[in-house]
């Protein structure tokens, strides 16, 4: 807070200043002993004397009028910047008690009950685990399984507008339906985060959370530096003060292997040339958690998740935006690569992606530190989660195509530079050998259970369409 009072302060006198310069220089005329003069050269000169010499308008000589009528002009404005600042003064004030009352509500005795009844376990030896963006689609997915099982669970999500937020409501009320609580707060809110290890001895963070999408990054560059770097480092900075220290699993990205063009892809292949800053943070993201594996002790796995698909899936991605605009009559528009080659992507379905997430969980190993303090070597382990057998946007389009019973209308152009990589594939036999990861779900039969849900949720089986802001 006295941070914050610090840079309003200075932003408003810099600014005060520099847009009042001139009336500084009018000051002496009725406070004839000042100091408080524009030009240094004149601090001692007799005001008369100035004025001649350095007139406001050059060539003229000011009347002692013009400048009585100067400095009353110059009083009300001061008068109304004064008034300014008090209101801005005041609307901050409110801001901070407001945001103090989000934090009270957050920690208060009900929240608590919640937040402890939806962690408790329910089997032998099961976990308790924090969730990170479990309003989010594979947050979801995850949270339900984990507490399908007997799982403790509990979520976290901001709920932001990147896409349809009413999407995420409706999750979270699957979610509490299964006596899942998921708190409304950002991962880069420390106190909330205190207030949840303090409330619960997670086992486990499934972290989640992220600032997904390719080519949004090029629009809002600082949203992926807010959530997958700053939010993540608060988040693990959390968890190594933690006693005990949870494990953590959280989501990487295919995208880090950018450029590389070796296919299959293989987590020993090279990862420093992202093609997108989507790319770079998910790849600092692996780097960051390194350190935090190295010098605390905090046991990590990072999964590489292969363009990920489903129901209650991400209206930004194109399955989801070509069922869309396919089923509104509105065209799409396929992107294809150099030399007119098809793009391809190794599309994998959610249920296979939440065995990955769940074997995770149970392989991860413990974190060996406590309360900031390394014991010893604690596991620190990457692996691809994708499906192996990659298929091209066309393709992808046919099989909507075929499901929805609709032409799509298409608009096939060249793929901007904007961060795309020409195709994916992953080689999975390290998840396969560790995690016993085995995807049985091919893109047909994934993209009929999708189209399934989307029918049905955005009401098309009753004749009604509600997708139109989705
Ligand atoms: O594996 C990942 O790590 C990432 O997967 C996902 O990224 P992508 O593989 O790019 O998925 P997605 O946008 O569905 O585009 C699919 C294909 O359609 C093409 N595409 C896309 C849009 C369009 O209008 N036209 C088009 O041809 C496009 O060129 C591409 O070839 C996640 O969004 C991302 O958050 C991250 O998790």
């Amino acid at each position: 807070m006295k941070t914050k009072l610090f840079i309003w302060s200075s932003t408003f006198s810099s600014f005060f200043s520099s847009r009042y310069r001139p009336f500084q220089s009018y000051l002496p005329a009725f406070l004839p002993n000042s100091n408080f003069t524009s030009t240094p050269s004149s601090s001692n000169m007799p005001h008369q004397l100035e004025e001649e010499l350095f007139p406001s308008t050059p060539g003229k000589i000011k009347s002692d009028r013009r400048t009585f009528h100067r400095c009353v002009a110059s009083t009300s404005t001061l008068f109304l910047w004064a008034l300014f600042l008090i209101a801005l003064t005041a609307s901050y004030l409110s801001f901070i008690a407001s945001s103090g009352s989000r934090y009270l509500h957050h920690t208060s005795h009900d929240w608590k009950k919640h937040v402890r009844s939806s962690a408790q376990i329910h089997r032998k030896n099961g976990f308790s685990v924090l969730v990170t963006g479990a309003a989010g689609f594979v947050g979801t997915h995850v949270s339900l399984a984990l507490k399908k099982r007997g799982d403790g669970v509990v979520g976290i999500d901001n709920f932001n507008d990147y896409y349809d937020p009413s999407l995420k409501r409706s999750r979270r009320k699957m979610l509490q339906s299964k006596n899942i609580f998921i708190v409304e707060a950002d991962i880069n809110d420390r106190r909330i985060l205190a207030k949840l290890f303090e409330t619960v001895p997670f086992t486990h963070v499934m972290h989640l959370a992220a600032q997904a999408g390719v080519r949004y990054a090029m629009e809002n560059p600082n949203s992926y530096v807010h959530s997958n770097i700053a939010g993540l480092v608060t988040l693990l900075e959390q968890c190594k003060e933690a006693k005990p220290q949870p494990s953590i699993v959280w989501a990487s990205s295919s995208s880090v292997y950018g450029l590389n063009d070796k296919v299959p892809f293989s987590e020993s292949d090279r990862t420093d040339q992202p093609a997108s800053l989507y790319a770079a943070t998910k790849k600092a993201g692996e780097e960051i958690t390194h350190t935090y594996n190295h010098i605390y002790g905090l046991s990590i796995t990072g999964l590489r998740f292969f363009t990920v698909y489903g129901p209650w899936g991400r209206p930004d991605m194109a399955y989801f935006s070509f069922t869309r605009n396919i089923l509104q009559g509105r065209p799409i528009t396929v992107f294809r690569g150099k030399d007119g080659v098809d793009l391809a992507r190794d599309f994998t379905y959610i249920d296979d992606i939440v065995k990955g997430c769940v074997a995770s969980l149970d392989t991860a190993g413990k974190s060996t530190g406590t309360g900031g303090k390394k014991k010893g070597p604690a596991p620190y382990r990457i692996y691809n989660l994708g499906n192996t057998s990659p298929v091209t946007v066309p393709a992808l389009v046919g099989i909507l195509e075929k499901n929805l019973k609709t032409k799509a209308k298409k608009n096939v152009v060249a793929m901007p530079g904007n961060g795309d990589v020409p195709f994916t594939h992953a080689n999975i036999s390290l998840a396969r050998r560790d995690l016993g990861y085995n995807p049985t779900t091919d893109l047909p039969t994934g993209l009929r259970k999708f189209v399934k849900w989307y029918l049905s949720y955005y009401g098309y089986n009753d004749g009604k369409d509600k997708s139109v802001n989705s």
